[in-house]
């Protein structure tokens, strides 16, 4: 791992910005060094921050992104469930992302399908390597810990060859989900956790505190080479004992 960086913010209106100066700061270098930037998505409430704060930047040229999803939950599109369905409202639809830059699922497939279908997909987007090597991932983490669609004490999170992998009994609703693995997730240039709320701290705390001696999910993201970001809120960083930065809204990633 290049290093891990815990930045702490008073609120998610301080952390916004930051999350934009990173986007737009690796699309930089990703297409200036191999010609595209690859950005793997989640969902929760990382749609509306991330959709509001790159919607306010001046220039935003996304003609050479390719967006993936880090996990997607298996329903239609026009389903208020669907992570693509919120995105493509709030976000895609007011950006200059071409079509063929958007990697979805496809949800009419059952589930063991359309995991084969999404690994296929992304092989086609990263031809040369074992696993995807997305420039940039953004990662939410729940209250129970989880990470992607990647549950607590789930046999997913034993998964070492897929690199997506369906999941049908997923603890939290929809059931139906198909997710990236951990050697997908940990193969990125660089991970960014978006975490906020009071309901975070106490799992924030062992996950940064106790690493992949923690039992939760969201402590086994470690990437192998790349960086790893946690922009959190203070509400979830109540607990914490370790040294975080506290860089204010200007900070540059
Ligand atoms: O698929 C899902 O059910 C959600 O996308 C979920 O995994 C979310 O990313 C986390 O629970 C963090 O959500 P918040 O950042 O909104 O707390």
């Amino acid at each position: 791992m290049a290093g891990r960086r815990v930045l702490v913010f008073p609120s998610s209106a301080e952390l916004g910005p930051v999350l934009a100066q990173l986007v737009t700061s690796r699309a930089e270098k990703a297409i200036g060094s191999h010609g595209r930037f690859t950005l793997g998505l989640s969902g929760g409430s990382l749609v509306s921050m991330l959709s509001k704060e790159l919607l306010a930047l001046s220039e935003l040229d996304c003609s050479k992104w390719l967006v993936g999803f880090c996990d997607e939950r298996l329903v239609s599109f026009d389903d208020p469930e669907s992570t693509y369905g919120l995105y493509k409202s709030q976000l895609f639809s007011k950006i200059n992302i071409p079509e063929s830059g958007i990697l979805t699922i496809d949800c009419s497939l059952p589930v063991n399908e359309c995991a084969e279908d999404y690994t296929r997909k992304l092989k086609e987007v990263f031809p040369d390597d074992d696993f995807p090597v997305f420039d940039l991932l953004l990662l939410g983490m729940g209250p129970d810990g989880h990470t992607c669609s990647l549950f607590p004490d789930h046999p997913l999170l034993e998964e070492t060859k897929k690199i997506v992998a369906p999941i049908s009994d997923s603890p939290k609703p929809p059931p139906q989900r198909v997710t990236m693995t951990f050697p997908a997730v940990n193969s990125a240039r660089c991970v960014a956790f978006i975490s906020t709320g009071g309901s975070k701290a106490p799992v924030l705390k062992e996950v940064l505190e106790d690493g992949e001696a923690s039992p939760f999910p969201a402590a086994r993201v470690v990437p192998t080479k790349g960086e790893l970001f946690w922009l959190v809120d203070e509400p979830a960083a109540a607990s914490l004992t370790i040294q975080v930065e506290r860089p204010g809204s200007g900070a540059k990633l």
